[in-house]
């Protein structure tokens, strides 16, 4: 059995980021950068008002002048203002030819088609967005590396970029095994359970903005799991197995892993919950068995599966990393690495109750994992501890 360390490293060990992609600017949230941006258009593509007034040439501002046109955002043909004029102009609304400035519409008087300006203020440019002030044509817009946030998809938009070169999500298959699952709705039999795995799983994955998700459910046996694990490794860049990777009779995760060509990188880490884990790669594609336990699967999937399918997409594990103070005393025997479900506040940090494998109460309520070190054992209060936050 290898340390939750060594089971980290092997992993890391044993991913390449998926190629960049080209893709529709409005399905690029989330996603990384991969290829600089430079900006083919001036941005603002002219001089335009920043506010509802009139544009004046600066230079008359002290005198009155004579009202001529009018500019509307979105007009395609210009008027020009000669000395002594000016032009009604509106938010957006390029600047006549000749204006150089605008005056807010609160700030002046109008008679007789004549405006008088009051705005002592009043300064050479005011209320003017230059063309280009955003950004000039050729110029870098966003580096690679980027993380396409809102704002972000929002800038490129704004300067007329539609596609842009992204590292993708992962495809991920969820292979849920096992005789006795029963669908969540229907009537539990006796020996059936709820299935839950492919719920939580497929919860945390759509939380990280992955949408290409496919479950499948297979039976106890191994030319069944065979044949659907072969489909999963095809259609997909990791491969989530849920249950049927200890010991039992009816545990083919293993057998069926090394049947479809699957190299084993490791299976079992010294680890609570979770222990029985498998790792393997095929090509490039991740195989991870995650123990059956609702919990350990969970726990595994923060350890091990989160960080992996970051890495796959050029990103950096989202499960930070805090030191906190134990609130209680806490005994566990030496010998694993313990992962325990807690609630973090202000630097402190608390067991749940229902720590056991089986159960989801504890994690439904629980913000952080608390990591208990293999030699650890009695815990006093206000001992500090390693925390991983996890994602909301
Ligand atoms: N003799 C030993 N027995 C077990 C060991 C061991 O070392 N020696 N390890 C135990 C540990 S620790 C774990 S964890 C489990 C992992 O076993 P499997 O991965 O083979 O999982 P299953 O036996 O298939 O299922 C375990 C448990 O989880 C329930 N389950 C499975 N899938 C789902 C699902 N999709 N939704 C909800 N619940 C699920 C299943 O009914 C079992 O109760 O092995 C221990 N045994
Ligand atoms: O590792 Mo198992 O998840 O302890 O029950």
């Amino acid at each position: 059995m290898i340390s939750v360390k060594e089971a980290k490293d092997l992993i890391s060990q044993h991913i390449t980021a998926l190629n960049p992609v080209s893709i529709d600017l409005a399905k690029a949230s989330g996603h990384i950068l991969a290829a600089d941006i430079y900006a083919k258009y001036d941005i603002p593509a002219f001089s335009q008002s920043s506010m509802d007034g009139y544009a004046i040439k600066f230079a008359d501002h002290k005198q009155e002048l004579t009202l001529i046109g009018e500019m509307a955002a979105g007009t395609a043909t210009t008027i020009t203002i000669q000395n002594g004029e000016t032009s009604r102009i509106f938010t957006g609304a390029p600047l006549p030819e000749g204006a150089d400035t605008v005056v807010m519409q609160e700030k002046i008087t109008r008679r007789d088609g004549k405006i008088t300006l009051q705005n002592p203020n009043l300064k050479l440019g005011l209320n003017v967005r230059d063309k280009g002030s955003e950004i000039m044509a050729g110029a870098l817009a966003m580096e690679k590396g980027n993380l396409l946030n809102p704002a972000a998809i929002g800038f490129l938009a704004g300067i007329g970029i539609n596609e842009v070169n992204v590292y993708p999500m992962p495809k991920i298959s969820i292979i849920v095994t096992g005789k006795e699952l029963q669908q969540p709705g229907k009537t539990l039999e006796f020996g059936q359970v709820y299935e839950s795995n492919s719920y939580s799983l497929s919860a945390a994955l759509k939380h990280e903005g992955i949408d290409q998700i496919a479950i499948y459910e297979a039976d106890d046996d191994l030319e069944i799991l065979k044949k659907v694990l072969q489909t999963a490794i095809e259609s997909s860049d990791v491969v989530l197995l849920t249950g049927g990777v200890s010991v039992g009779d009816y545990d083919f995760v293993i057998e069926a892993a090394s049947q479809c060509g699957i190299k084993q990188i490791f299976h079992k880490v010294k680890q609570k919950p979770g222990k029985p884990l498998f790792f393997g790669t095929k090509d490039q594609k991740l195989i991870f068995g995650l123990p059956g336990n609702p919990s350990s699967v969970l726990s595994c999937y923060y350890n091990y599966v989160l960080p992996s399918i970051k890495s796959l997409s050029h990103k950096s594990n989202s499960v930070i990393e805090v030191q906190a103070a134990l609130t209680h005393p806490y005994s566990k025997a030496a010998g694993l690495t313990h992962f325990l479900k807690g609630k973090y506040e202000n630097g402190l940090v608390t067991p749940l109750s229902a720590q056991e494998s089986y159960r989801l109460s504890s994690f439904a309520q629980a913000n952080c994992l608390i990591c208990l070190g293999e030699t650890q054992e009695h815990l006093k209060k206000s001992d500090i501890l390693t925390v991983m936050i996890l994602p909301d």
